[in-house]
């Protein structure tokens, strides 16, 4: 009901459809560079799953990476690219992010890719997690996060950059940030 409701209230906007066609040819032509298509690995699985339903316009996007959605490289590049293709459909209207895995939405950054990387890997790294919030916040779509298990750090960072949150209703699931308890500090841009 909630995501209905949430849904209805920006559908109902005439401006929405007309906004989105008016971005559409902006967006094509704005790919990022981190966008263009990578070299993909087919033998591991996709750690993005799009269900578009044409009937309604709303995609469901389901976070499988194992074990917990960390945030790595090749983690990001894939969640770009599948909001972007669903950014430059003007039939979906509204996207529902949420986690295929059992108890985790997203672990946040993916730790391995801060330690021992070069600059560079770095440098593409964290280019990669603003792509992703850039993208996500800036999204003409109605965005929501379905928060179906904990979401600390970054998990959170990805759930506050979405329209709307719906968290699941469990003590054991936690959001927020940590990262000084981590001890890192995020770059600055
Ligand atoms: C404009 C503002 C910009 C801000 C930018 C900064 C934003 C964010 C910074 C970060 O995100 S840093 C990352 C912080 N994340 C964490 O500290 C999460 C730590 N993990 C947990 O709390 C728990 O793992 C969990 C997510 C609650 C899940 O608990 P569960 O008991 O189900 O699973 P575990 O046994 O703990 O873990 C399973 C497996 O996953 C590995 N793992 C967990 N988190 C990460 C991670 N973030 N990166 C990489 N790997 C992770 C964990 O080590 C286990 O591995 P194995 O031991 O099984 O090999």
């Amino acid at each position: 009901m909630a995501l209905r409701a949430a849904l209805r209230s920006r559908s109902g906007l005439s401006g929405l459809l007309s906004q989105r066609s008016s971005c559409s040819s902006d967006i094509r032509m704005c790919v990022s560079p981190l966008l263009v298509p990578q070299e993909r690995n087919y033998s591991t699985p996709p750690k993005i799953r799009v269900e578009f339903d044409q009937s309604t316009g709303v995609a469901v996007m389901h976070m499988q990476s194992p074990p917990v959605n960390s945030l790595s490289l090749d983690f990001l590049t894939e969640l770009c690219i599948s909001v972007e293709k669903l950014e430059m459909d003007k039939s979906c209207r509204g996207l529902i992010i949420t986690s295929a895995q059992p108890k985790v939405f997203s672990a946040g950054l993916d730790i391995t890719e801060m330690y021992g990387k070069s600059p560079e890997h770095c440098g593409a790294f964290w280019r990669s997690v603003q792509e992703m919030w850039l993208k996500l916040y800036g999204s003409n779509m109605v965005t929501i996060a379905a928060i179906n298990g904990s979401s600390p750090a970054g998990g959170c960072l990805m759930a506050m950059t979405c329209d709307y949150r719906i968290m699941a209703d469990n003590p054991r699931y936690n959001i927020g940030l940590n990262e000084t308890q981590l001890g890192i500090v995020a770059p600055f841009w």
